[in-house]
């Protein structure tokens, strides 16, 4: 580290990212809006981040990405070619912070630095992030570390889009009572969540998260899982996915640890009505509440049906679920949806050091609590889980939701 006397530090910024992390002092005046408030703090940190251990790939990339967006506002170049792969990740990464403000980019980028400064100063034992990651997922990024298992969703370029199986690997099997059905070939990201949360079920972490890479949370169901058609027929396909639907939300009605959301930007769809079902929900105040149902010709699920009408009261409820309301972080948590809401710019700091210290706290007596808030509720939950699922199999054969899901990708209507 900086000043650390003596010790040899390796440069691990590969050539391909260096161009863009080792920035000349003049670049850094190229912009006024670039200048104002941190500007001391973001040239500290750049020079700091030259000194760093390798914090891994993923988090090169975010670094990559942040330093663009502050220093050049949104992503403005050509995409590159898809056999382009680390040109692809940068720009990847640097357009999935959409119209993030430069300042906002700054100040992350800041504190970024400064975190894995810290990290890095109090424990040369710690592995990076792409060491402790647990090998398997492809949708997915699953660590576990200070008794406690992140489950990071893993598209940031489609806004963590949840995508399905097709049919052809699916298999049924009923839904037992904490049971995923999975195929063999667990792919995609509603399988490997219900898989992420199974292993973590049973690891020896205290409490379990699920968050977002980039600047959504998740924009909810994947629109192209409609376009997936098998040989069996559209009906078939419904009747399948229906009953992934009804095993992904029953995972989380039985999770047995306090699950804790870190909504880390917007929300969409399903990622947001599964939000009633996690014990502490924490919000980015950049997060927005969107679940734009019946504009999709669809219906809720994941519970919301009971859990947002009891939360929130009846009203509010048929605002977001029947009219589509969006609610920005503050209204969710002035409904009680949220928990609590942070600084975009301090969001990440903030809520880790809060979960570190929760996750200290005696595990059992934690997984006891949650058994007796939540057991009385469970077969509720389940019917209810069952009800929505089967009227959602319905609703998807519709012309309204055809329609609507067409629109969308014929990119004449987004949310
Ligand atoms: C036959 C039956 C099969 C049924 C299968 C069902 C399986 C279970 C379903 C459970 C029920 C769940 C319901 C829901 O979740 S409803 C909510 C669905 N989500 C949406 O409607 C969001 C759609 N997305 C948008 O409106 C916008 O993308 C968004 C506002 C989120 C962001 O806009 P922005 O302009 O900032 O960014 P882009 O649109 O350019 O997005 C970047 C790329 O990401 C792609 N993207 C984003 N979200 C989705 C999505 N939900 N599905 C598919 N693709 C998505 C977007 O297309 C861009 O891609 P490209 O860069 O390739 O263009």
């Amino acid at each position: 580290m900086a000043g650390a006397a003596g010790r040899v530090v390796r440069r691990w910024y590969p050539s391909v990212l260096r161009s863009s992390l080792q920035v000349p002092a003049l670049q850094l005046h190229m912009s006024k809006t670039a200048m104002r408030a941190s500007q001391k703090d973001f040239e500290s940190a750049l020079s700091q981040v030259k000194r760093l251990k390798d914090p891994g790939n993923e988090v090169k990339l975010k670094l990559y990405a942040l330093y663009k967006q502050a220093t050049e506002g949104p992503c403005n170049t050509p995409k590159p070619g898809v056999f382009d792969l680390i040109n692809k990740a940068k720009w990847d990464a640097w357009n999935a912070l959409g119209s993030l403000p430069k300042e906002t980019a700054r100040q992350n980028y800041v504190d970024l630095v400064s975190g894995l400064s810290s990290s890095s100063d109090s424990s040369s034992q710690v592995k990076p992030e792409a060491d402790r990651k647990q090998p398997g997922y492809e949708t997915l990024v699953v660590t576990s570390e200070d008794s406690i298992t992140k489950i990071m969703m893993n598209r940031p370029a489609k806004k963590n889009a949840i995508t399905i199986q097709c049919l052809r690997v699916h298999k049924y099997q009923p839904s037992s009572s904490f049971s995923p059905t999975h195929s063999d070939v667990p792919s995609e990201m509603y399988n490997e969540i219900m898989l992420a949360l199974k292993a973590a079920s049973k690891d020896d972490s205290a409490i379990t998260v699920l968050t977002g890479n980039g600047d959504y949370y998740s924009s909810g169901n994947d629109l192209s899982n409609f376009t997936d058609i098998p040989p069996e027929g559209i009906e078939e396909k419904a009747k399948s996915s229906a009953i992934l639907l009804r095993d992904f939300v029953d995972c989380f009605i039985d999770f047995p640890k306090p699950l804790i959301a870190v909504v880390n930007g917007p929300a969409v769809g399903i990622s947001v009505t599964i939000l009633g079902l996690f014990d502490t929900v924490y919000a980015s105040s950049r997060a927005t509440f969107h679940t734009p149902f019946s504009h999709l010709g669809q219906s809720p699920e994941g519970c919301s049906s009971y859990t947002f009408p009891k939360i929130m009261g009846p009203a509010k409820a048929a605002e977001m679920l029947i009219f589509g309301k969006k609610l920005t972080a503050a209204e969710a948590c002035a409904q009680g949806l949220v928990t609590e809401v942070f600084p975009d710019s301090t969001f990440q700091k903030e809520v880790w050091t809060r979960l570190k210290a929760y996750s200290k706290l005696p595990p059992n007596a934690m997984r006891i609590s949650k058994q007796v808030i939540r057991n009385r509720e469970k077969e509720k939950l389940r019917a209810i889980n069952a009800e929505e699922s089967r009227a959602l199999q319905e609703r998807w054969l519709s012309d309204e939701c055809t329609n609507a899901v067409m629109n969308f990708l014929t990119r004449k209507a987004k949310l």
